[in-house]
């Protein structure tokens, strides 16, 4: 289980508060750990590559840095100080009245250029504006250097940030961004990417300026990053839709942080994470004992959704799937799932809703929903009388999605019911349970509105998205978040969310025994169906996007293999940073059920990729090397994944002077 995780696993993909990092990092300041020179080092380095990458000399690149006035502000200059001491064009805007003197002092040493913007600037070498007609003639150039330079390093706030943006650093942020997001239809609607070079690259210390740090949101102007360089840990708003998706690649510098025992307020299902929550079958094991699912879904009007969620069931994992509905999507169902027995019984755990009509819908009403809500009523044992019930105090686990939604009983739901809707379906619930909240609302605060459903249902809310979250009983009064964004956006899908309740149902059936021990296993399991998901998606697709990434760690002692790794993963996928990796092709629901068990079995080989008992990382990184190379049927071996790695190997713009150069940025 999760437990399990290694601790590189878990640095890598558990987020912790704002709060929370002081406290890490509190000690080693105290040991004298220099944290800031080591933060300063990775950006410098991370700087140095990104330009490489884009094909530029970074001893000739022109780099604008924002500095802030803060410690994230201190970083930034550190590094500008190691980039124009190695030859770069570096100028430094401090964007408030002051800046870490010694940083500041050393930057200018270095050879670098400050400019400041405020009007009561005490700034080491720049004469503060005199009048607002200077202030605002700085803030244009400012932003025109920004804009004409190849790299961008955003100190302006980090961990420290409150509130939206104010001041200079919302005005520099929502300018630039309006800049890059103008440039970017450029690039879509015109050729090739010879556009996109008039963009600045960004690099973004320890988080985006601008993004709610432990929640997610975007609660005004901000910097979108196309590598952000994170130190010690991760922070919620690099999981959490919608900031994480303002990330870009995420590199986290490991300072060595004692996160074991201390609780994360996010967690990213990974794939080794997930490995450890399928269950393989024993030799006592008959079709009862490894789970029956009953689904309640598809419809008359809807009958696809029959099938698409049995299907996807009978692939992950159960014993046997029975089907409850009207003839005609109980004909489809057979026809496509000889295998499934229809009309009630014995259940281990129950799909409901998919494929149904919800109340306010303009369709017949169908008869599906009478059903439904004689067993969400029952607490999911099946009410009636003379049936094979299987009689139980507790309540069975279940899947409510789409049209079962609005029949749920107001209370009296416990984690193993687990409610899967959109950000549409969710405003409705959440309207009927008495809040005032539209889609538009949920999708900008998405962890806020799940967090707010949970504390009013005690469900486990699986919110879907290309970022998909899962709210639900923690471990104290907290509640438990887990994110998955392994899917490429082709998932989006008509059908897919049919694909997911289905699957989701044979996990919560396979694992009834775990779940009667501790129900909160639940929300693992529920993000455990979304990576699942996904990942059937990417093997289908053939396609490298993904809505998240797991970062790539930063360790001071790696030298070139960080090299070899940065190349690899941000040409892989990447949406920026250049260049970008195979997109692979559509998909429709279907071919993400045909690639469900082949999924299962590449998670399941897991374990045996690496030496578990190292606490190499290759498990997690493995990720998307396996997946990047779906065509590869050899699965037994890493040697798939070894030669996925060839094929992707990217063409290296590192020059030897270049390496020696950032040889020297290193040590
Ligand atoms: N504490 C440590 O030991 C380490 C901290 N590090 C860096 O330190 C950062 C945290 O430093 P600080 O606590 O100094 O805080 P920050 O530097 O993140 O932010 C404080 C600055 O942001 C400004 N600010 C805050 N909210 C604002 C808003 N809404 N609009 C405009 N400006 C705003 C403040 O006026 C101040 O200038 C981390 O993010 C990281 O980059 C690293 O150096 C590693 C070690
Ligand atoms: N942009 C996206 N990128 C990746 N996955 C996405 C994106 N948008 C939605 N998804 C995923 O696609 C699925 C769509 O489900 P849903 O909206 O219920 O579709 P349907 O009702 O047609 O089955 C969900 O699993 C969701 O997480
Ligand atoms: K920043």
């Amino acid at each position: 289980m999760v437990d399990q995780d290694s601790s590189t696993d878990r640095l890598m993909n558990s987020a912790y508060e704002a709060g929370i990092i002081r406290s890490l990092e509190a000690p080693l300041l105290d040991e004298g750990q220099p944290l800031m020179q080591e933060a300063a080092q990775a950006v410098a380095v991370n700087a140095w590559l990104m330009l490489s990458q884009a094909g530029l000399d970074p001893q000739n690149s022109r780099i604008v840095l924002l500095a802030g006035g803060g410690n994230n502000g201190g970083d930034g200059l550190y590094a500008g100080a190691r980039l124009a001491a190695i030859g770069a064009d570096v100028t430094a805007v401090a964007t408030s009245s002051d800046v870490l003197d010694e940083a500041a002092q050393t930057f200018v040493q270095a050879g670098g250029i400050l400019l400041a913007l405020s009007s009561d600037a005490d700034i080491p070498s720049s004469d503060a504006p005199s009048s607002p007609q200077e202030v605002a003639e700085r803030i244009d150039e400012a932003v025109e250097l920004a804009q004409a330079a190849d790299l961008v390093i955003d100190a302006m706030t980090g961990i420290g940030l409150t509130g939206a943006l104010r001041g200079i650093p919302e005005t520099l942020a929502s300018q630039l961004s309006a800049h890059m997001s103008g440039e970017t239809e450029e690039v879509n609607t015109g050729e090739g990417s010879t556009a996109q070079a008039h963009n600045p690259l960004i690099l973004a210390v320890d988080i985006p300026s601008g993004v709610g740090v432990d929640d997610g949101s975007l609660p005004g102007p901000y910097l979108p990053a196309d590598v952000t360089v994170t130190f010690g840990a991760m922070k919620p708003c690099l999981l959490l839709p919608p900031a994480a998706y303002a990330c870009g690649h995420i590199v986290l510098v490991d300072f060595g942080f004692d996160v074991d025992e201390v609780q994360a307020s996010v967690e990213a299902m990974s794939a080794s994470r997930c490995s450890h929550l399928l269950r393989v079958p024993e030799r006592e094991d008959s079709k009862y004992t490894r789970g029956v699912v009953g689904l309640v879904t598809g419809s008359e009007n809807f009958p696809g959704a029959a099938v698409l969620s049995t299907r996807a069931c009978a692939s992950c994992g159960v014993g046997m799937v029975r089907y409850l509905g009207p003839e005609r999507p109980s004909e489809h169902v057979l026809a496509a799932l000889p295998e499934a027995v229809l009309g009630p019984g014995r259940v281990e755990a129950w799909v409901l809703g998919s494929g149904v009509a919800a109340a306010g819908s303009s369709k017949q009403q169908d008869s599906q929903r009478s059903t439904i809500a004689q067993i969400l009523e029952a607490h999911g044992s099946w009410p009636h009388q003379g049936s094979q019930a299987h009689e139980t105090e507790d309540s069975l686990p279940m899947v409510v999605d789409a049209g079962a939604l609005d029949l749920l009983p107001a209370e009296g739901l416990g984690p193993k019911v687990v409610l899967t809707p959109h950000a549409g379906e969710l405003a409705a619930l959440l309207q009927d349970l008495g809040e005032d909240v539209t889609a538009s609302d949920i999708a900008a605060e998405p962890v806020r509105w799940a967090t707010r459903t949970w504390e009013l249902t005690g469900a486990t809310v699986l919110l879907k998205g290309a970022i998909t979250l899962v709210v639900g009983d923690g471990q104290g009064q907290d509640p438990a978040v887990y994110t998955t964004g392994f899917g490429p956006a082709w998932l989006s899908t008509a059908g897919s969310g049919d694909v997911l309740a289905g699957l989701e149902g044979a996990l919560l059936a396979s694992q009834s025994t775990l779940l009667a021990d501790d129900p909160r296993k639940a929300i693992q399991l529920a993000a455990a169906g979304a990576y699942i998901h996904a990942y059937a998606a990417n093997l289908a697709s053939h396609s490298q996007d993904r809505a998240w990434r797991q970062p790539l760690l930063f360790n001071p002692d790696q030298g070139k293999d960080f090299i070899e790794e940065a190349n690899r993963a941000w040409q892989a996928g990447s949406r920026s940073v250049e260049s970008m990796g195979p997109l692979g092709h559509p998909i429709h629901a279907a071919d993400i059920i045909d690639q469900l068990e082949r999924a299962q079995g590449l998670l399941l080989a897991l374990p045996f990729q690496s030496d578990p008992a190292t606490d190499e990382p290759a498990s997690a990184d493995g990720d998307d090397d396996w997946a990047a190379e779906p065509d590869e049927d050899n699965m037994s071996s890493t040697e798939s994944a070894d030669s996925s790695q060839a094929s992707n190997e990217p063409t290296h713009h590192l020059s030897p002077a270049a390496l020696v150069a950032i040889e020297s940025l290193w040590f």
